[in-house]
């Protein structure tokens, strides 16, 4: 049905700044993710993985090279398209930005919100059963500010997957997390991605998270260094 890569980059080159001071930061940048799969980009500071994670995820303009999103072209998108194509995608940050007046449960169920008409019960239901599924079915109904930063930060993850994503694109999502928290939020992104094809795109340092990779690409100034895990295969290759 779906044979065609969910994401992916041909000879991606990305600028900051301007005049002077402008600056290449990324360079022929060559990536096909595949459908399912749990891809980790890796990298010094400053190497260029969360420009790449937002280039890929349509947070930013495409300025030279291609990025292919869910079969549709990124370079030169209009503003409708991309707004379609981020309602396909979940995005888990650092930063959770919970919404500190909502409970847990209408934090989940904002991530809804970009779906439209969701009937309220449904969407209740559908965040109830994401964050117990995160460990959090006894803190439906607590603030923001009675949770500690793991409980929030899986508030975050629960947000970003309650409307079933075709890509979820995460940056460091289980820095916040103790061991536990952590190995529950990639079992459950690996068990997506068996079951319903949902890709995950991540940049992250947590060696537990590369244990479980599919692939990891390793940036270094602006390049692609090394590229481990074939695209085909579902099991990253031991060495
Ligand atoms: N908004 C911006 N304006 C100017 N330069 C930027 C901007 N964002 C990133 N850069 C520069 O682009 C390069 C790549 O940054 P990027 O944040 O993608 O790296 P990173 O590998 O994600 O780093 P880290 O691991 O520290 O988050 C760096 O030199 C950074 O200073």
């Amino acid at each position: 049905m779906d044979h065609q890569s969910p994401v992916s980059a041909n000879g991606l080159n990305h600028w900051f700044g301007e005049g002077e001071a402008k600056k290449q930061v990324l360079f022929d940048v060559n990536l096909e993710v595949a459908r399912g799969s749990l891809t980790v980009l890796v990298g010094p500071s400053g190497s260029g993985k969360t420009t790449v994670l937002t280039l890929l995820g349509c947070l930013r303009d495409v300025q030279d090279g291609s990025v292919s999103l869910l079969g549709h072209e990124l370079h030169g998108a209009n503003s409708a398209l991309l707004t379609s194509l981020r309602r396909r995608l979940g995005f888990i940050f650092q930063a959770h930005n919970l919404h500190n007046s909502l409970t847990a449960r209408q934090n989940v169920v904002m991530g809804l919100d970009v779906h439209g008409n969701v009937d309220p019960a449904q969407a209740s239901a559908a965040a109830s059963h994401v964050l117990t599924l995160l460990g959090l079915g006894d803190r439906l109904d607590y603030l923001p500010a009675n949770l500690s930063g793991g409980q929030k930060q899986r508030v975050a993850v629960a947000r970003a997957l309650v409307g079933n994503p075709d890509i979820v694109f995460a940056d460091e999502p289980t820095a916040a997390l103790d061991r536990e928290s952590g190995a529950t939020v990639v079992d459950m992104l690996k068990r997506l991605g068996r079951e319903r094809g949902t890709t995950t795109v991540m940049v992250t340092h947590d060696n537990r998270i590369l244990d479980q990779a599919d692939r990891i690409v390793t940036l270094e100034d602006g390049q692609i260094v090394d590229d481990t895990g074939a695209i085909s295969k579902a099991g990253r290759p031991r060495d």
